[in-house]
């Protein structure tokens, strides 16, 4: 039975409505990401016609000015090879012409053809060295393409690496950054479309040229067959990305259901709550409505290309109308007549091809622009490497710091005071939250100070060289980084070095230290053993033996400075006292170490311990003073303690936990 045509349509709106809903439903409306590639996907459409026409001279001189950087003479060979294909096919048809006159003159066929020769062979050696231009071309632009988008990735990633933290934090300049990634991908599109862009008018300004010559009414007539053809690729093209975007939005949904329901970290829900059958009804729903979404979308596609086709037919009539005219009337020659036909089907081939070149090459230089615009910002946020020059310290001050994140109301350090000195453990202890973190990464300079100051040895860190700041210290992170390489190379990547490559023999001592030794010797391939078991002979190690390698890292890099956070949070009670024990025993050589823990049994052997609250500093003094003094420190001691069933005076201060006995113990232990 075939349905009305109303009620067709109505069950596709219908499906759409429903589809709708449970978009609605479920997440408020179309999902429509505001970063990355879709940012700017389709955005030509919003533009006109003329508006491209009118960027274009910007968005070649854009992909030459890459391409100049990237590979000069890749781009020069481009250049004259795309100018050299132009007059190639203005001689051709120049030649093409001279043949068609001498055909049609009057005389036996055998003497026309013979004075036809020359042009034919002059038309063949056009070709070939059109060919040879294609191919020339073609092939400086595959060199090209490829050193484009390694030179724009590079420039990003050099400048990305040096930005303050505080910037790769902000939420625009993150934004701004997801975006940017496309454009290196775009900068090799953008040489892509600017070779068909000027491949396209340089073979339009031949055919134009010939055919004035030819005839001064050709030309006109030329525009007048390749306007509408124009005309119907501009919208049929915009009528695609209509299409494409808005099956993509409800894609978008329908992938997020897909994904909860298929995912582990949804599993339990989708099983135990029914939140399932929930899911996959409304994904049948949204399938339904973006299949009408595209049924509908095709069907107006195919209306404009039938309007266009329509109109180019009624040029392409009206021109050769025009021609017989002109024939007819002795106007013009047969042979003119003939090279006109060709000379506009060349034009008409060339002007399809700019328009949809200068559509893409839009679109594309807008992802360029966010790359432009990151690696702008990254130069003005970039971390100094300039000023005075930091060596291993005596004595860092901590003067009256405050410090805000970024898109956070509320200090996370409010009028800090700290002093670290050679050759001491300082401890930063206070609840969750409290600012520990924070300052240690303000102590190791991956943020500036919002107000007050932080010297090394007298040297204010906002005028200094940072990386030689970098350079004294060594981090054990609470989130360290569990790099998905061999073992060696997450222990060398605390002092990489691109010359000289790893020293063995301090990748061996550094693991000894760490405890790092019988988990390597466990791997099937020792340090060379990949720790990424999403790959073939990659291993996954639990959190404590991570950790070992964290800190082996530390060591590894020898540094003056090292700053520890939670560095035996993952550890079993033996491992996190002898790493506690070796911690402390770094003192020895003038190491200023920088402690931050939960664990008071090992903060009480620090030499100094900054308690801290809310961002600032409630109170600090070595263990003995803290537990006389009967405040927070004393109460978080005691309420741990209290755990193994031991009652320490606040005064006495002795933990449960055994420690090792270091200098460090016999300078600060209350019961030394
Ligand atoms: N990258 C960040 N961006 C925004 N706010 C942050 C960031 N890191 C920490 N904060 C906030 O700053 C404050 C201090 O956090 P910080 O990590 O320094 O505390 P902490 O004492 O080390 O806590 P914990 O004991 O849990 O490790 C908290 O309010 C926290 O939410």
């Amino acid at each position: 039975m075939i349905r009305p045509r109303r009620a067709r349509r109505n069950r596709a709106a219908e499906a759409m409505a429903v589809g709708d809903a449970s978009g609605r439903e479920l997440f408020g409306g179309k999902l429509k990401p505001t970063w990355g590639r879709h940012l700017h996907r389709g955005a030509h459409t919003e533009l006109s016609f003329l508006g491209t026409l009118r960027r274009l001279p910007r968005l070649i001189a854009r992909s030459v000015r890459l391409g100049w950087a990237a590979d000069r003479i890749a781009l020069l060979v481009v250049a004259f090879a795309q100018i050299g294909q132009g007059v190639t096919s203005a001689l051709g048809l120049v030649g093409t012409n001279r043949i068609l006159i001498e055909l049609f003159n009057a005389g036996p066929t055998p003497d026309r053809v013979r004075s036809a020769a020359p042009a034919l062979v002059f038309v063949a050696t056009m070709g070939v060295t059109g060919a040879l231009l294609r191919a020339a071309s073609t092939a400086a632009t595959g060199r090209l393409e490829p050193k484009v988008e390694r030179f724009a990735e590079v420039e990003l990633l050099r400048r990305v690496m040096r930005v303050e933290m505080a910037t790769l934090e902000d939420a625009d300049f993150k934004r701004l950054l997801q975006t940017a990634k496309w454009g290196t991908n775009a900068s090799r599109l953008m040489i892509t479309y600017s070779v068909q862009v000027v491949n396209a008018l340089v073979s339009l300004a031949a055919v134009g040229t010939v055919l004035a010559v030819l005839h001064p009414l050709l030309l006109p007539m030329m525009l007048l067959i390749i306007l509408p053809p124009g005309w119907g690729t501009v919208r049929s093209a915009r009528r695609r990305y209509e299409s494409v975007l808005a099956w993509t939005d409800h894609g978008r949904q329908q992938g997020e259901i897909v994904w909860a329901l298929t995912a582990q970290d949804t599993a339990q829900e989708v099983r135990v709550h029914g939140a399932g059958p929930y899911l996959l009804h409304h994904y049948e729903r949204m399938a339904a409505a973006a299949e009408a979404e595209k049924e509908r979308l095709a069907k107006a596609e195919a209306g404009t290309d039938l309007v266009a086709s329509a109109l180019s037919g009624v040029a392409s009539g009206l021109t050769y109308l025009t021609l017989a005219w002109l024939l007819l009337s002795g106007r013009a020659d047969l042979a003119t007549s003939g090279t006109a036909v060709l000379a506009i089907r060349t034009g008409t081939t060339s002007l399809a091809g700019l328009v949809t070149g200068i559509q893409h090459l839009y679109e594309q230089a807008l992802f360029a622009n966010d790359l432009q615009e990151a690696c702008a910002q990254a130069d003005l946020h970039a971390i100094p490497t300039s000023g005075s020059t930091i060596t291993a310290p005596h004595r860092v001050r901590v003067k009256d710091v405050s410090f805000t994140y970024p898109g956070r109301d509320h200090k996370a350090l409010d009028g800090v005071d700290v002093t670290l000195t050679r050759g001491t453990i300082v401890a930063f202890a206070g609840e969750n939250g409290s600012g520990k973190t924070t300052l240690a990464k303000l102590i190791a300079g991956l943020y500036r100070p919002e107000s007050g100051s932080i010297e090394w040895d007298g040297v204010d860190v906002t005028d200094a060289d940072r990386t030689s700041l970098f350079d004294q210290v060594a981090l054990v992170p609470q989130d360290f980084v569990r790099w998905d390489l061999t073992a060696r190379a997450n222990i060398v990547l605390g002092r990489p070095d691109i010359d000289t490559g790893p020293d063995e023999d301090a990748l061996r001592a550094a693991c000894a230290y760490a405890g790092a030794g019988p988990v390597v010797a466990d791997l099937p391939r020792g340090l060379d053993t990949l720790l990424d078991r999403n790959y073939e002979g990659g291993v996954e190690l639990s959190g404590g033996q991570w950790q070992a390698i964290a800190l082996a890292r530390e060591r590894y890099r020898r540094a003056p400075v090292v700053i520890a956070d939670e560095p035996t949070s993952a550890l079993d009670a033996r491992k996190e006292i002898e790493t506690f024990a070796r911690i402390r025993e770094l003192v020895a050589d003038g190491t200023i170490v920088v402690l931050i823990t939960h664990r008071l049994a090992s903060v009480q052997h620090a030499d100094h311990i900054y308690v801290l609250d809310k961002g600032r500093i409630a109170e600090h003094g070595t263990h003995h003073e803290l537990m006389a003094a009967g405040a927070i420190y004393a109460d978080m001691f005691t309420l741990q303690s209290d755990q193994y069933g031991a009652h320490p005076t606040k005064a006495s201060g002795s933990g449960t936990i055994p420690t090792t006995r270091t200098p460090a113990d016999e300078r600060t232990s209350p019961n030394a």
